[in-house]
């Protein structure tokens, strides 16, 4: 589904992401995690047209879709939950959802006149269920709480219909039993939607729980991938991961003077 091949991106003599070669299959539920500054973020934002890469290549569904505007990644099936709830802020979470249902259906329908028209109630009323988000459907955005912004970011990804999904820490920020509910409706809505998802976590055991196969970034570099015996036995991984605890930002020791 998703192809990274020897993807570099450097700033300045920065080296973000450094020689990153993964693959994402159709349907799996992936997680990359690595310390602070390792380049996760970095990485998506090369997956969806936000940064172009140094050098390397992003093939996706068979099509090479490096240097691709983010608009054209989307449209190809790629969605990201952003923060964005907060451009809706004084709509309600119905009319939120409502609104990014309708713009896609609007653009798959001049897309293509074949294509049929949504109906927007319907798969608004499907989003807030699979969500869970039906008791807060007519509160205003602006004013739900902190989780219910991040579960309504994931569902304005949602309502784009992507193949593949992107979070960014979808859990992050919230307190330790809201995160694992969070991570229980990713894993529902992985499940549901038949689509393939990669998430960005630093929680080492909700990513254990969560994903089916776990890629350990490194100074940008790929340190290790497998599934979470694989990973969770592995010294170098631990040592790193753990050795970030006390390192802010291990970027910072592999700036190349200027
Ligand atoms: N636009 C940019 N310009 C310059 N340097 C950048 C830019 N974006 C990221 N970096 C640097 O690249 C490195 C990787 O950053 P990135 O945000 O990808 O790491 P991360 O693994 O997502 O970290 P975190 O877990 O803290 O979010 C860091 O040193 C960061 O400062």
């Amino acid at each position: 589904m998703l192809r990274l091949d020897h993807l570099v991106k450097k700033f300045g003599g920065l080296t973000a992401t450094n020689d990153v070669t993964l693959d994402f299959p159709a349907g799996t539920l992936s997680a990359i995690i690595g310390p602070n500054g390792a380049g996760k973020t970095t990485l998506f934002n090369q997956i969806t047209g936000h940064l172009v890469p140094t050098s390397g290549k992003i093939v996706f569904a068979g099509e090479d879709i490096t240097g691709m505007k983010p608009a054209a990644i989307v449209r190809k099936g790629i969605g990201r939950a952003f923060q964005v709830a907060n451009i809706f802020p004084t709509m309600t979470v119905e009319e939120a959802l409502a609104s990014a249902v309708s713009a896609h259906a609007h653009a798959a329908f001049e897309l293509s006149s074949a294509f049929p028209r949504r109906d927007v109630k319907t798969r608004t009323e499907e989003l807030l269920a699979l969500l869970g988000m039906e008791p807060v459907a007519r509160r205003i955005s602006g004013e739900i709480s902190h989780g219910d912004q991040k579960l309504l970011d994931v569902g304005l990804a949602l309502a784009l219909d992507p193949k593949l999904l992107l979070l960014d820490e979808p859990a992050a920020g919230m307190g330790p039993e809201e995160r694992w509910q969070m991570m229980d409706t990713v894993q529902r809505l992985w499940k549901s939607q038949n689509m393939t998802l990669i998430f960005i976590e630093h929680d080492i055991d909700l990513v254990f729980r969560t994903a089916e196969i776990i890629h350990v970034l490194r100074y940008g570099a790929v340190l290790a991938s497998g599934q979470a015996d694989e990973i969770r036995g592995n010294p170098e991984v631990i040592e790193a991961y753990l050795g970030s605890e006390t390192d802010a930002t291990e970027a910072d020791s592999r700036e190349e003077p200027a």
